[in-house]
This record gives C-alpha cells, sequence and structure tokens, in this order.
C-alpha cells in the first residue's frame, strides 16, 4: 500500500516521507523529480502550474508508484496532489494509495518556505497552492496531520496512520509475491516440533550440493577449532575489504555450504575475500557454543589477512536469518573488546526471542519459517526456560546501548515473521546514532533470496544489499 506525503508547499512533504522512509524500509519518490523542465521553470518564475501542466506530470507519477508496488517495494511519495481530482489521477494509475495530508497554518508554512534555501519553488506561491488545495476528504482513505510539532512526532502519526502488516498480520498464499509463488510453493517450510521432522531438516540441510562461482576460488579450512569456507576472486593480487559470514538454519541446522553461490558471488561481484563459518548448533549445543566458533573463525582470519590480502579495517559481518542474528550479536562482542568491524550486513535477521515466546504469532501462516520453528529454534539456542537469554551477546536485540555499533545494512520481508523485530532493531540502531540502511521487501517468503535467487525480486535485493557493502568497505 503506498504512502503519498501531501500538501503545500512547505507544509515538510520531502522532509516527512524521508523521515518514513528511513523508519520503514520504504522507497522514497519526490514527485518534484517528475515535473518537466518548462514547470520547473514556471513555477521559479513564480506562475503557478495549471491543471493541463499537472495532468501528464501526475499520470507519470502515479506509474511509478504503480512499477515499484508491482516489484514488491513499498513506496513513500512526496507529491503536493493539492486537488481532489490530482489525487484522483495518482488513484486512477496506482491502486491502493494512502495519503497523509500535512496542514499547518499559513504563517507557519509561510515562515518554514522563507528559512528554506535552494529550491526552486519561491515563497510566494504559497498563496495559490492554498488555493488551490483540497483537503483530504473524510472518503479518501488517509490521515491529515499536524506539522506544527517536532518531525519526528509527525511522522509517529503518519506511521500511525500507514496500514502496514506486521509479524501479526495472517499470511496467505496470495501475499507472496507473483513471482515468488511457484517457487514458494517448492521451497521447504521448515517443521521441527518432532524429532523425526527436526531430524530430517538438520541433516537434509548438510546435505545440499556445493557450488561454484565463476573466477572465484573456494576451499575449506579445517583446522582445530577451525571450520570455514573460503571465497577469494582468482588472482587476487591487491588488498581488499573481507566479509565474515554466518549462514542461516535457525539456531539447529544449515550448512555454510547452503551459501556457496551467494559467497562466492559477493566475491567476484565485489573483488572481496569471503570467509564462511561452519559453526556448531544443533539441538544439544547452541549458546555460547556458536561464538565461540565464530571466534575461532575471526581469529583465523585475522591471522592470515596478510597472506589473504584481507585490510582487517574493511571487515563486515553478516550473515542471514539466525546467521543475522549471530553476526548481529557477534559484532556487539567484537565491538566491546575494540576489535574493528567495519559494517554489520543483516539479512532476515532472527534477532529476538521475544518473538518465539508471544504464541499469539503461532497460527499468522509465516511461511518457510513460522514461529513454532522459531521457538524450537531459539530454546534449543537458550534452554527450556530462555536461561541463557540474558547472558553477553546470546541475543542481540536485548543489548539495551546500541551507541557507537557500526554501520548496518538490515532487510527483511513484510510477509515474514522476523519484520516487527528487524525493522525495532534497525530503528533502535539509528536512535542510537548508527548509520542504518533498512530495506523492506513486499510479498517476499523468508530467506526467498536464497531459495528464489534467481528472480527479479532476489537479484534487485542483493544488488542493493551488494552496492551498499561495495560503499561501505571502500
Ligand atoms: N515539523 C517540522 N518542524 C520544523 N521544520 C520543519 C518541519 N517539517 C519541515 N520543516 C522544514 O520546513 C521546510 C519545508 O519543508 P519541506 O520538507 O521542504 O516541505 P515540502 O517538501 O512540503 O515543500 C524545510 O526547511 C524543512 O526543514
Ligand atoms: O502542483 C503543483 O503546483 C506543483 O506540484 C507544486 O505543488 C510543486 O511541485 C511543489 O509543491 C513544490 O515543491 P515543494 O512542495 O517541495 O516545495
Amino acid at each position: 500500500m503506498p504512502l503519498i506525503v501531501m500538501g503545500v508547499s512547505g507544509s515538510g512533504k520531502s522532509t516527512i516521507a524521508e523521515g518514513v522512509a528511513a523508519a520503514t524500509g520504504a522507497v522514497l519518490l519526490d514527485a518534484d523529480d517528475f515535473h518537466p523542465e518548462s514547470s520547473i521553470a514556471k513555477m521559479a518564475a513564480g506562475t503557478p502550474l495549471t491543471d493541463a501542466d499537472r495532468g501528464a506530470w501526475l499520470a507519470a507519477v502515479g506509474d511509478e508508484v504503480a512499477r515499484r508496488s508491482a516489484r514488491g517495494e513499498y513506496v513513500v511519495l512526496a507529491c503536493s496532489a493539492l486537488r481532489r481530482e490530482h489525487r484522483d489521477i495518482l488513484r486512477a494509475h496506482a491502486e491502493d494509495l494512502v495519503f497523509a495530508h500535512l496542514v499547518g497554518t499559513p504563517e507557519l508554512l509561510a515562515e518554514r518556505l522563507g528559512a528554506r534555501a535552494g529550491h526552486f519553488m519561491p515563497a510566494s506561491l504559497l498563496i495559490s497552492q492554498l488555493a488551490t488545495l483540497d483537503p483530504l476528504a473524510a472518503d479518501e482513505h488517509g490521515v491529515v496531520v499536524n506539522v506544527a510539532q517536532h518531525p519526528r512526532a509527525v511522522v509517529e502519526e503518519v506511521l500511525a496512520g500507514w496500514p502496514r502488516r506486521s509479524s501479526h498480520t495472517p499470511v496467505s498464499r496470495d501475499d507472496v509475491a507473483p513471482e515468488l509463488q511457484a517457487l514458494a510453493r517448492r521451497a521447504p517450510h521448515i517443521r521441527l516440533e518432532n524429532r523425526l521432522m527436526r531430524a530430517i531438516f538438520v541433516h537434509g540441510s548438510k546435505l545440499v550440493p556445493s557450488f561454484d562461482v565463476d573466477g572465484v576460488d573456494r576451499r575449506v579450512v579445517r583446522e582445530r577449532n577451525v571450520n570455514l569456507r573460503l571465497y577469494q576472486p582468482s588472482g587476487q593480487r591487491s588488498t581488499a575489504g573481507g566479509l565474515f559470514w554466518i549462514h542461516g538454519g535457525g539456531l539447529v541446522l544449515g550448512a555454510a555450504k547452503m551459501d556457496d553461490r551467494f559467497c562466492g558471488e559477493t566475491a567476484a561481484r565485489l573483488g572481496i575475500t569471503v570467509v564462511s563459518v561452519e559453526y556448531r548448533a544443533s539441538t544439544t549445543r547452541g549458546y555460547p557454543i556458536a561464538l565461540d566458533d565464530l571466534d575461532a573463525a575471526w581469529h583465523w582470519m585475522h591471522t592470515h589477512a596478510d597472506q589473504l590480502r584481507i585490510d582487517t579495517q574493511r571487515i563486515a559481518v553478516g550473515g542471514q536469518s539466525a546467521g543475522g542474528g549471530l553476526a548481529a550479536a557477534f559484532t556487539q562482542k567484537l565491538f566491546d573488546r575494540g576489535d574493528q568491524v567495519a559494517a554489520q550486513w543483516l539479512f532476515c535477521p532472527m534477532i529476538d526471542d521475544r518473538t518465539a515466546a508471544d504464541r499469539s504469532l503461532d497460527a499468522a501462516g509465516h511461511l518457510i519459517w513460522n514461529n513454532r520453528a522459531n521457538l524450537v529454534g531459539w530454546t534449543s539456542y537458550l534452554g527450556k526456560q530462555y536461561e541463557k537469554a540474558t547472558q553477553p551477546y546470546a541475543v542481540a536485540s536485548r543489548r539495551e546501548d546500541l551507541s557507537g555499533l557500526p554501520p548496518a545494512w538490515v532487510y527483511a520481508s513484510d510477509i515474514e515473521l522476523f519484520v516487527d523485530e528487524d525493522i525495532a532493531y534497525a530503528r533502535r540502531l539509528r536512535a542510537a546514532g548508527v548509520d542504518v540502511v533498512l530495506d523492506i521487501v513486499q510479498g517476499a517468503p523468508h530467506g526467498f533470496e536464497s531459495w528464489a535467487a534467481d528472480t527479479e525480486l532476489a537479484k534487485r535485493l542483493s544488488g542493493r544489499a551488494r552496492d551498499w557493502l561495495g560503499r561501505t568497505l571502500s
């Protein structure tokens, strides 16, 4: 359901839409970027647009919103949409729009416009904008928010008026993005409640075939307490950053091999060395053994850094699902002991055991990984009564002070169990002053970037993730 932040010039559309996008992982669009040069020139010269100027512009904006929405992106659009007819044009081009109408007194708006610098829109046009405005009507889907308050408060009110999915929203197969539906039907829906099913999934996950990526050397390192897979661009000569990767598997199953392709492609695309850890996670050994294994591999990566041409100042810690939660927790541990971590790269992380304790989530019908499996995962890691939950670095989300942690990229899908805990962690990191990119994908069951790696949706997500990592490690 795309959100349109509307109102006259100076009401705060750009500011608030940006805040909403940052808080939710939505893609931010600004209708101002779609005006033809002629309209910009007109407004800059102090002449208001006419509806003739606005028709094609609004159609183009609406088409872009619809296109992005169909691709599974959450969209927040800043757009004046002053008249009801303008909103009707948008609604005709894109479905299910929700509007947040920002309102303020003419005096307040004039004052804010007067203080704003470097914008094509002259303050003198405010009067014509107010005269043109049809306020959002009761029969239009949306909320009206007064902007005479701190931007943070305005963002919160807008968020409250934007119906979005949460972990509690029941999931049906129709909620799955069309491109993923056939694959989602074939993907394994992990059942761990009974011993036999658990054994099948645990062993099955270790039987996946290995995968070679062109131009990448892959090898397995097994020494005393070190067990990992290494991926390096063939013939790498110069020193580069590195990625320390942790596979998923709900803290009970999985193997580093599952991510051969993902790690190999990341090494190839970014020209970096990837170390993927084979940590012990099973129903009999949980916390803190997995963290000990990570420590051993981390130590190995550093003692071999020169030989592998890894710049230890540019190593990111990342992981998917249970591996994402472990990556966040391990990052905290490394940070506390003064080890350099350049970035945390968290794919749909399983990051908060308190989700598993919420039995009301069991019936929501999450695909691939549901809350019953989640309960098995967390209790096998922390103990039946979550005894170890408050031990250091057992659960990343349980840490109170997140300040100082390295920049983070976090993704989750709106139809997966972890969406709330992931957004919450990202928002807390940001509130603590950490640079965070939150990326929410619509209609993608848990971990789709692995089991649907060839879909456009997955390729685009991996592309965005790797672009961010490449920039952050450069
Ligand atoms: N809630 C707010 N409180 C104080 N200043 C604000 C608030 N919202 C926006 N501003 C400031 O007002 C000016 C206009 O906001 P902007 O987001 O550019 O509005 P619009 O996109 O609707 O024209 C900017 O300088 C912005 O920093
Ligand atoms: O319909 C219109 O008259 C225009 O769209 C107009 O509303 C303009 O594009 C923006 O409002 C100016 O930019 P700001 O709103 O960002 O000041």
